[in-house]
């Protein structure tokens, strides 16, 4: 059966089945989905009545042509020892997990195999997943998977020597503007009788104003700063002091990150 598996019901995984059944780009008689608990399966069912369900990973391995692993990093090479017996070779497995490569998830399974890293904000059809494709990947299954996560957002073909920065800015990025959207509010309330509820609600949608009107008119980033700051005036002497500051803050947070890429999966 040509169904479309998910291994793991987590944030990622969850979002997936939430997405691609939301905009009807799947139906729930073509998803099986299986996860460690069985709380997270009964989680799914209750949210996707109809949906298939496969006890173990095995039994959704013997079920599904595609199967997506939304499974932590280090949990990915488990797994496909314990579905490999369940498989006959023509799968496309389509991995979820940052920081490992290609090579090693073909040194694992010798059929078709994609890394897929989506983005926790296609919960709102909104950033982008990034897609590269193994060497052994056919037309037919590479475009199925740009077509699934199309449906819940952009998708951006990457080589794989590409991906670690990439994945940076596209599926950390949510959490590191997130963090700065915080410290931003924060520092305004304390510094001041605002409200830190009312302070976070100006800064939350400061920050989606500001993205969208990037978006929208296409000027840089720096061209904003050049029209919000009047000389003299308030906006500079705060934007001064971020630019001598956060290169580094950014450079050293980019630098660990890109460390503990390399090594999450290991
Ligand atoms: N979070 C993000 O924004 C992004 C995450 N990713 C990648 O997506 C993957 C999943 O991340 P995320 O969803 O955040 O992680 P979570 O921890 O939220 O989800 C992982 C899920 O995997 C399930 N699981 C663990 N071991 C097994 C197993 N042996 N068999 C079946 N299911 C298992 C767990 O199930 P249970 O709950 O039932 O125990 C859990 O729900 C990771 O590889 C990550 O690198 C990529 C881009 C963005
Ligand atoms: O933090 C992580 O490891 C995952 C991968 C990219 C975003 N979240």
């Amino acid at each position: 059966m040509d169904c479309i598996g998910v291994i793991g019901y987590g944030h990622m995984g969850s979002m997936l089945v939430d997405g691609f059944l939301s905009s009807g780009v799947l139906g729930v008689d073509e998803v099986v989905v299986t996860s460690r608990r069985q709380e997270s399966r009964d989680a799914c069912a209750a949210a996707w009545p109809g949906i298939g369900i496969a006890a173990t990973n095995s039994e959704l391995a013997r079920q599904c042509r595609t199967i997506i692993l939304a499974v932590r990093p280090q949990e990915v090479k488990d797994v496909l020892h314990e579905i490999f017996p369940a498989m006959d070779g023509d799968e496309h497995i389509v991995s979820l997990a940052a920081g490992v490569g290609l090579t090693e998830l073909e040194g694992l399974f010798s059929g078709s195999v994609t890394r897929a890293i989506p983005t926790i904000t296609s919960t709102i059809g909104q950033g982008t997943t990034l897609v590269c494709h193994g060497r052994q990947v056919g037309m037919h299954d590479a475009l199925r998977i740009e077509g699934l996560f199309s449906s819940i957002g952009n998708v951006m073909l990457v080589g794989e020597e590409e991906l670690p920065a990439a994945t940076i800015l596209s599926s950390c990025g949510p959490g590191l503007l997130a963090a700065v959207i915080e410290e931003l509010a924060g520092a305004a309330a304390h510094a001041s009788s605002l409200s830190g509820d009312r302070a976070l609600e100006l800064a939350t949608e400061t920050a989606a104003a500001t993205a969208a009107y990037l978006r929208e008119t296409g000027e840089t980033p720096g061209d904003l700063v050049g029209r919000v700051a009047t000389g003299g005036g308030v906006t500079e002497v705060g934007v001064k002091g971020i630019r001598e500051r956060l290169p580094e803050v950014f450079d050293e947070a980019v630098a660990a990150m890109l460390e503990r890429y390399g090594a999450v999966g290991k």
